[in-house]
Order: structure tokens, then sequence, then C-alpha cells
């Protein structure tokens, strides 16, 4: 698969085609959810693509589909032309990813984190404590490396989560939902980190969120995502545009208002309806992360 463009021969950093994941459970694994449903997706080099959709849409199933934690049962995903299937330890060493889950370890220093990963993934000897402090100066944190990741506010771990991911060089960084939870400078902050490492390194970036304001402002391509499946795929501007098109009435419309009309639902009401335990559960992961 080659890149989109005029970037010929440059693989696409992400291709999906026909994903499809479920979850069974029930003693005889009887009942099934279909997390994803049918997926076609490409992330183009050097893009920061928001994969946008409430809770329960589907999103980190397809990033954990894509960054090779789970198995793609049906349909294909390559990284860089690598296919997860066949070549799963390639992807893995192309890719940086920050879970939703907390993956600082509190009684660390920032530094302490950041070498850990360093190690875990091959950052030569030599070049480990250089290149550790090179992650940490590009989500500021120099001045904060020696305390104890404990001590940190909840967008300072954010950031040092992102410096542990940055610091193997990936071509892809996948993060899932980096801002949730955060106040608005933290958010401001984490994006600033991101955009400056991108424009530095040409790096690529696949986020889920379900902030639209944050996928308006810092993506360049989103795919709106609900119950499994893809519902439109484009730039913000181009998206609204299509909505100008098809209903006139809307002459400046919002990415809520291009949700509504894809997904023919509120992004909210969908987040109230089948998000109520993610709910509970994210403002947890949250709450350890601050606490
Ligand atoms: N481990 C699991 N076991 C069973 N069902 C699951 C599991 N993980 C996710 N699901 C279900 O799969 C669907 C998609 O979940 P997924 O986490 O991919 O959505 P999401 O868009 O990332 O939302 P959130 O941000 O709330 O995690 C949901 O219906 C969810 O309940």
């Amino acid at each position: 698969m080659t890149g989109s463009g005029s970037a010929a021969q440059v693989p696409d950093a992400v291709v999906c085609q026909a994903l499809e994941y479920s979850f069974h459970r029930g003693r005889g694994k009887e009942k099934a959810t279909k997390a994803v449903d049918g997926v076609d997706l490409t992330v183009r080099t050097g893009e920061v693509f928001g994969l946008l959709g409430p809770n329960g849409a589907g999103k980190t199933t397809t990033i954990r589909a894509i960054t090779t934690l789970l198995p793609v049962p049906s349909g294909m995903v390559q990284v860089f032309g690598n296919d997860t299937a066949r070549r799963k330890m390639d992807v893995r060493r192309l890719l940086g990813y920050v879970p939703q889950m907390l993956s600082a370890e509190a009684g660390l220093t920032g530094r302490e984190n950041v070498s850990l990963f360093a190690r875990v993934f091959d950052v030569p000897h030599a070049e480990r404590a250089e290149r550790v402090s090179q992650a940490l100066a590009a989500v500021d944190l120099t001045e904060a490396a020696d305390r104890m990741a404990g001590t940190y506010s909840g967008g300072m771990v954010r950031r040092l989560e992102l410096a542990q991911a940055l610091v193997s060089a990936p071509r892809l960084l996948v993060l899932d939902e980096p801002t949730i939870g955060l106040d608005p400078i933290a958010r401001t902050s984490v994006w600033e980190c991101i955009d400056a490492v991108r424009q530095a390194t040409g790096m690529t970036v696949l986020v889920t969120t379900h902030y639209m304001d944050e996928a308006d402002q810092y993506c360049d391509r989103i795919g709106l995502m609900d119950r499994g499946k893809i519902r439109a795929l484009g730039t913000p501007e181009e998206l609204k545009q299509r909505v100008r098109e098809q209903v006139p009435e809307l002459a400046s419309p919002t990415l809520d208002d291009v949700f509504r009309h894809f997904a023919g639902r509120d992004l909210a009401r969908g987040q109230a309806q089948e998000g109520e335990f993610s709910d509970v559960r994210r403002t947890r992961r949250t709450a350890s992360r601050v606490g």
C-alpha cells in the first residue's frame, strides 16, 4: 500500500481494511459485543489523525488492534506496510503508545520512569542518558525530572507518559484520550508538546478523543466513529463543507453538528446512553493519575 498524494512510495502509517473485532462473554462465550464493525481507515505518514467518537464507539479497540495488543480476527491492519498479524515485533518497534491506563510509576522519578522505557525499548546504552534527557525536555519536564512522579500534577503525568513513548523515537505515536480529565491549560500544554515533537521529527500521530474542539484545532484529518463503524472521514473543514452542502440551513456547522449529521445522534447523547461505565472507569483512572 503506498501513500496517497505526491509522496508516492512512502507507505501509509496505518491501513485498516474491513477490520472487525468482537468481545465474547458468558459461560459459553455466547454473548458477543461487536466493538469494531468493518473499519476501513488510512492514516497518512506525517499527519495527526483523530479518531473521534463517544464512549463505546470502538476507538480503543481499533487502536489496540493497530498497536498489536489485540489480534485481528477479521480484516487487515498494516503499520508502515507491515502486517500486524505477521510482523508484530517489527510493528511494535515503530510505535510509541500512550494508553488510557496509567503507565507511569508513582514511586520513581520522572527520569527513572523514562529510563525504564528506554531500556525496555532497547535504546542503545551509550545514547540512553542523552535520549532520556531529550525526551523529558521535549515535554517540558527538565526541571521536575528528578522528582517522584507521584508528586506530579495530572498534566505533568500525561507529559511524562508522552516522554516515555517518545524516548524510542517512534515513527507513529498512538495516544488514547491523551487529555481526558485535564483542565484546559494542561490540555493545551499536552497538545503543544505533541505538536512541537511532530514539527521537529515528522512523526505521525494517531489520537483518540471525544473532545470535538481538540480534534478541530489539532488534527489534520479525523474519522468519526460510532457503534463500531467509521461514519465519516476527512479534514475538519471537508466534513463541515459536506454538511453545509447537504444541510444548507446550517451555514456554520461545528464538528458536533457534523457528528450529529453523520451518526444520526448527538455526541453527548451517545456518551450519556452508552458511556456510563466507561465514564466511571475513566474518572477513576484520572483520579489515580492525579492523586
Ligand atoms: N474487554 C472487553 N470486554 C467486553 N466488552 C468490551 C471490552 N472492551 C470494550 N468492550 C466493549 O466494546 C465496545 C467498544 O469499546 P471501546 O473501548 O473500543 O470504545 P471507545 O470508543 O474506546 O470508548 P471508551 O473511550 O469509553 O473506551 C463497547 O461496547 C465496550 O463496552
